[in-house]
């Protein structure tokens, strides 16, 4: 093979976190119709769930694995990087996508939840770009990195206490990951999602029904209300920021959290 055919059949990886369902899941499959391998990551009790995601990428023509992974812990993530970039050939985005909501009157938050969150919300994306970047350097790549926000990290959100001080974390870590890796060629940047029909948002307004006593799915309908486009968001809308911070059209963009929300907020 010629040197040129050789860089011609170089493939690209992406490894996902969170992918087993939800944002992750619609990210996974936009990345591999963007002509990404993939690293599904997610807990080891959702194997069965991110089975059937990679199925969905190899339909896809792509090559993908599953990788059971804590991201709160640091070990995990940096064995998970190892194994994509060792089992599909490659290493050029991670989307440090998993996360978890915590429904909860602020004069009511505890200590062990706090820490919860923290450590799966915020240190996870600390432990990605870490990881992250250590590879694509020992690698010679210019990657991408990007990382789960979320309209709570630009306003606070009442009874998302929590949840909203570590979704402004994520966007504070964005800016300052994306000033000191940018000598290197990587980016940094979030997309900041809004109300995305998932597991999550069918947690949060069960919470939010047995704290105001509202009827199931009536907290879901009136925050729906409140966006400008008029419908609830999908996977694939926050999947298509993704993409777009993972191609070639995004290569001057970085350090930036971008909404996207059908029109809530307006930065
Ligand atoms: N659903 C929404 O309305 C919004 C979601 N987001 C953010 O988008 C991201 C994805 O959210 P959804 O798909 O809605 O949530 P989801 O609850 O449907 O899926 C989250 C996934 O992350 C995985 N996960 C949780 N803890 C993990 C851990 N410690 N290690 C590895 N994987 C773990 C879960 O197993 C699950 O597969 C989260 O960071 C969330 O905060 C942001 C704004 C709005
Ligand atoms: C889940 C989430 O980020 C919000 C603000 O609903």
């Amino acid at each position: 093979m010629t040197m040129a055919e050789n860089k011609a059949s170089e493939n690209k990886v992406a490894l996902v976190t969170g992918a087993g369902q939800g944002i992750g899941r619609g990210i996974a499959l936009k990345l591999a119709s963007d002509g990404f391998d993939i690293a599904v990551v997610d807990l080891p009790f959702q194997e069965e769930k991110a089975a059937g995601v990679v199925s969905e990428i190899e339909a896809l023509g792509r090559k993908a694995i599953f990788v059971g992974a804590d991201v709160s812990k640091k070990d995990d993530i940096v064995a998970a990087v190892d194994r994509a970039a060792a089992e599909l050939g490659s290493f050029d985005v991670i989307v440090n996508n998993a996360g978890i909501a915590q429904v909860k009157p602020f004069e009511e938050i505890t200590e062990e939840e706090l820490n919860k969150i923290f450590a799966i919300n915020v240190n996870s994306v600390v432990w990605g770009i870490q990881a992250a970047a250590a590879k694509f350097t020992e690698l010679g790549k210019k990657g991408r990195i990007i990382s789960a926000a979320s309209i709570a990290s630009v306003k606070g959100f009442p009874i998302l206490g929590a949840y909203s001080a570590s979704k402004f974390a994520v966007r504070g870590l964005t800016q300052v990951a994306s000033q000191e890796l940018a000598p290197k060629g990587i980016t940094v940047n979030a997309y900041a999602p809004g109300i995305v029909g998932t597991g999550m948002w069918d947690e949060i307004d069960k919470r939010l029904s047995e704290i105001n006593g509202k009827p199931i799915g009536q907290n879901l309908k009136e925050n729906v209300e409140s966006i400008s486009l008029g419908r609830i968001e999908t996977p694939e809308d926050v999947a298509g920021v993704v993409s777009f911070f993972a191609g070639p059209n995004a290569a001057y963009v970085t350090g930036q959290t971008l909404l996207v929300d059908g029109g809530m907020l307006y930065s």
